[in-house]
């Protein structure tokens, strides 16, 4: 792996002459916005110091980016599939070998730990390449159909049902996957003939956008990749209300929910926040189920929708369950992204504190701190809170951080009231020896995906992806993506007689 910076050699384009905030790319080319105004993003490892800046986009700049993206979707539809595959591998190379850049990225702005970060820059070439080779097998066939098959009609009619482009699909990640969670809308989008306009977060916004610099780079045509800077709730509303867009990718938290209910009549996915539960029942392999509950719970610092959210543990095993996992966080590193600590600081200050908030009230109410709570800036120890009632906020509410509350159920309605309960679905999990008491439960869980006997998780990335209520509107996963960015076109040929086929 290579490493390097935005100033240097491979990413210089993105940098100004003076060094100053990274460019935004419109039309092949990266450039300073006319606003002359920059956003910043912080490091969270260093007190909120400044990190980076970039340019703040003005309506015009985006007006212009959605029309260079529409002026080059037309010919790239027409681009034969196979090329575009070769497009994306290409990118996906020149991904790994220059990951350094959004390696070191990812660790100084979202302060998440080496390993991981190398992973997601891994993880996302992978996809890329997963994405290019599963375009090429379901958008290369269709369906077709006869029309005998439905009462009143003689075989006359032949439908051919293809996927064809949506056309331009805004695509919006969030801080804590801003490479991974960005080329997963990306990709999907590009083998199926779209055009992207990527609104890269801005915590995170480095690493994006020397991903974008990465498909640049490959070769594809300048407007088929535009990526526009700026604070969401600056220009958010206009990118995701803009007439040009025909499909929105979102993940993200409440802010989904908004952008779901503003969006006219375009393609949507999005995926939202979770509440995933752990469900341990008494024949549970206890130390499996502590192994999982630490690592859903607490790597990259409880930052992940699917992290584990609340524990529901039977009466009988709690104790035991229990203390397996506190032996598990007494060993969990607390520290610096540089030095791949599992526990590093929370995105914001606005996060820790809502954290703090979330201890505060459980303490308030009588659950049991099993850590002592301590905070230094953005960084919180891992804790785990016993004896959590429905009364207290962390039963219901998404900590985004390393607190994990336990509720002691007597029975499975009480365990599935919880989970079924959130107003959210994303995923859940079942430890337990007896695959039919879990099957029962996965069936009565209001989620979209069900773990047995394993942590929420949403990789492999082929696997299908999705939240029910307020966790999300339809599914990703690579398949399932690269279905939502294309809709389905009928050719119907009408025959002037009915025709059989003869044995
Ligand atoms: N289900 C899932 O797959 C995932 C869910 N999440 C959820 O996301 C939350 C944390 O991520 P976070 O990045 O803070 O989420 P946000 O919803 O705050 O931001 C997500 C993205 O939306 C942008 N944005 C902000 N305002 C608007 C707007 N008005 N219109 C359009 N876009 C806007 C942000 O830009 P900017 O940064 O400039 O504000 C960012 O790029 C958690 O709740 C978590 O559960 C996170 C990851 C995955
Ligand atoms: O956004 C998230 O937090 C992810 O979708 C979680 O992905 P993971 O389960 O692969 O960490």
């Amino acid at each position: 792996m290579t490493t390097s910076s935005s100033s240097d050699g491979f990413y210089a384009e993105l940098t100004n002459a003076e060094g100053g905030a990274l460019r935004y790319a419109v039309n092949g080319a990266w450039r300073a916005s006319s606003s002359d105004a920059t956003v910043e993003s912080v490091n969270p490892s260093r007190a909120n110091a400044r990190a980076n800046a970039f340019q703040a986009c003005t309506r015009a700049e985006v007006d212009e980016a959605f029309a260079g993206a529409r002026a080059a979707q037309g010919p790239w539809a027409r681009t034969p599939l196979h090329e575009r595959a070769s497009l994306l591998h290409r990118a996906a190379t020149l991904m790994r070998e220059n990951a350094g850049g959004m390696v070191s990225a990812l660790m100084i702005e979202v302060a998440k730990g080496a390993k991981e970060s190398a992973t997601e820059v891994e993880r996302s070439a992978d996809l890329i390449d997963y994405t290019a080779e599963e375009g090429v097998r379901i958008l290369g066939r269709g369906d077709l159909l006869m029309s005998d098959s439905f009462p009143g009609n003689d075989r006359n009619k032949i439908c051919m049902a293809s996927n064809v482009p949506v056309g331009v699909v805004l695509c919006i990640p969030p801080f804590n996957y801003p490479v991974n969670l960005c080329v997963s809308k990306v990709a999907p989008a590009l083998i199926a003939g779209n055009a992207v306009v990527v609104k890269p977060p801005t915590q995170g916004c480095t690493a994006t956008l020397h991903m974008i610099h990465c498909f640049i780079k490959a070769g594809f045509p300048p407007g088929l990749i535009q990526a526009v800077t700026g604070r969401g709730g600056e220009i958010g509303d206009y990118l995701t209300t803009h007439p040009l867009v025909n499909a929105i990718s979102f993940t993200g938290g409440e802010t989904g929910i908004r952008v779901a209910q503003k969006a006219g009549m375009v393609a949507l996915q999005t995926e939202l926040g979770g509440k995933d539960a752990c469900i341990v029942l008494p024949d549970a392999d206890l130390e499996l189920a502590a192994k999982s509950i630490v690592k859903g719970g607490f790597s990259y610092s409880g930052q992940r929708c699917t992290a584990v959210k609340i524990v529901a543990v039977f009466e009988e095993v709690a104790d035991e369950l229990i203390g397996k996992v506190n032996e598990r966080i007494a060993k969990l590193s607390v520290g610096l992204p540089e030095d791949d600590a599992t526990i590093t600081a929370v995105v914001s200050k606005s996060s820790a504190d809502f954290i703090q908030s979330l201890v505060v009230d459980a303490e308030s109410k009588g659950a049991t701190l099993c850590q002592e709570w301590k905070r230094e800036d953005n960084l919180i120890w891992p804790l785990l809170i016993d004896n959590v009632t429905h009364d207290m906020k962390i039963c219901w509410e998404e900590p985004f951080g390393p607190v994990l509350p336990v509720v002691r159920v007597k029975n499975e309605n009480e365990a599935l009231e919880l989970v079924n309960k959130s107003r959210f679905g994303l995923q859940g999990c079942v430890f337990t020896r007896d695959i039919d008491r879990a099957i029962r439960l996965s069936d009565a869980m209001q989620t979209g995906t069900v773990q047995i006997n394993g942590p929420p998780a949403r990789g492999p990335d082929h696997f299908p992806f999705q939240g029910v209520k307020d966790s999300g509107i339809g599914s990703q996963g690579i398949t399932n993506s690269i279905k939502v960015m294309t809709k389905v076109k009928s050719t119907v040929i009408n025959l002037a007689k009915p025709s059989y086929t003869i044995a």
